[in-house]
């Protein structure tokens, strides 16, 4: 048996989370368009069966993180740190690049350069180099004076930089390939592999379901000896109720625009399972399904976002209401009574502590200090 953690790396919206749901084969993690969409480093367990004479067995951790990003705020620095910690335990890395933005910028005539300047600056890994980076670039527009790189370029070199330090294997991952003509991809492939030292490169389609089994067993070729880590049938480390939040926040990120999306947090402030229903066993007709009670709070920064977030007549919220409890009752396999409300908090991206509580990992270690009977007091 093999075993080990994989973590997920990429700029935002490259498709980390929609490559980690087929991976699983659940929805462990939410998915939009809008970039930014992931905050918390999120695991989803794969199950890789025997492969006679290939592979033996392995249990995968795959590790989703936010996108790799210049941070602006407080959130956006707790972002990054959460790619800091999913790197701290890792046997092997996917830093996976959007092919078809690559293709876009490339029509767009951004992409056009030869290899040679892409390679500048690759490793320059920390928020200052990069943050002057983007400064050049921008006086570059102006002036035409400096050397201009392709925007791709600077794009993807924070995270290539992030990962030229790693003493594992590194597989880049191409994603979105059902949106890149075939004969655009080989010469992409090239340039990559000539660019950084990646232990291979593999073109998928998470959406298609494309080269997700050779990725698979490339991986499990990579990994130690060892049993697992999360028990055979657990998909994911996130406890139900911060899935749910999640489920919310995904509606919020849907149904508002703007900066709406990005100022909006969620927290669950209460939830109720399902109490046991008495034994009827007379009773005639469908026996109807149990009922779990959550109470949640949506976070924004201003009084402007929480009216958008409200909307006429609380339409607004009814809609994010009803589609996400549609999510909520598939996720728990019950009817669910869902409450939500809007809690303005301003500037709360830039509050230190805020940032900090909002983290599902910090939210369970209160909850358990909270729980009679768990932690140390027993
Ligand atoms: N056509 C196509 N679209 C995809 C594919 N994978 C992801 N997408 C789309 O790309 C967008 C971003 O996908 P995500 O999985 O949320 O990307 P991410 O890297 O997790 O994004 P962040 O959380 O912002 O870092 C969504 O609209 C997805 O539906 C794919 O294989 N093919």
């Amino acid at each position: 048996m093999r075993s080990g953690f994989v973590a997920i790396l990429g700029r935002p919206n490259a498709g980390k989370s929609t490559l980690l749901n087929a991976l699983t084969g659940e929805k462990v993690a939410i998915v939009t368009a809008k970039p930014q969409t992931t905050r918390n480093r999120i695991a989803g367990v794969v199950e890789v069966p025997a492969r006679k004479g290939k592979h033996p067995a392995a249990q995968i951790v795959f590790v989703d993180t936010p996108g790799v990003h210049k941070p602006g705020s407080q959130l956006d620095r707790r972002m990054l740190q959460e790619v800091y910690e999913a790197l701290e335990t890792r046997d092997v890395v996917l830093a996976l690049v959007d092919a078809s933005r690559r293709v876009k910028l490339q029509e767009q005539g951004t992409g056009n350069r030869e290899q040679g300047t892409e390679e500048q600056g690759v490793g320059s890994t920390h928020e200052g180099e990069e943050g002057q980076h983007i400064l050049l670039s921008a006086q570059d527009n102006k002036s035409q004076k400096r050397e201009k790189k392709p925007s791709w370029a600077s794009e993807d070199e924070f995270l290539f930089g992030l990962v030229r330090k790693l003493d594992c294997p590194v597989f880049l991952v191409l994603t979105k390939i059902d949106l890149v003509p075939k004969d655009q991809l080989l010469p992409m492939i090239d340039a990559l592999m000539k660019q950084y030292n990646f232990a291979e490169v593999i073109p998928v389609s998470a959406r298609k379901k494309d080269g997700l089994d050779r990725l698979l067993a490339r991986i499990v070729e990579k990994l130690p000896e060892g049993e697992r880590y999360f028990p055979k049938d657990q998909y994911t480390d996130q406890p139900t109720r911060f899935m749910v939040a999640e489920l919310i926040r995904e509606r919020v990120l849907v149904e508002t625009g703007e900066e709406v999306p990005y100022a909006s947090a969620v927290v669950i402030e209460r939830f109720e399972e399902p109490q046991p229903e008495p034994v009827t066993p007379k009773k005639k007709g469908p026996q109807r399904l149990p009922l779990t009670r959550i109470a949640a709070a949506i976070y924004c920064e201003r009084d402007g976002q929480k009216a958008i977030l409200i909307g006429k007549g609380g339409s607004k919220l009814k809609e994010i209401g009803t589609g996400a409890r549609k999510q909520i009752e598939s996720l728990l396999g019950t009817r669910v009574y869902l409450e939500l409300h809007v809690i303005v908090e301003p500037g709360w991206r830039e509050s230190k502590r805020f940032v900090e509580e909002l983290d599902w990992r910090n939210q369970l270690e209160r909850l358990a200090e909270k729980t009679p009977g768990s932690g140390d007091d027993e």
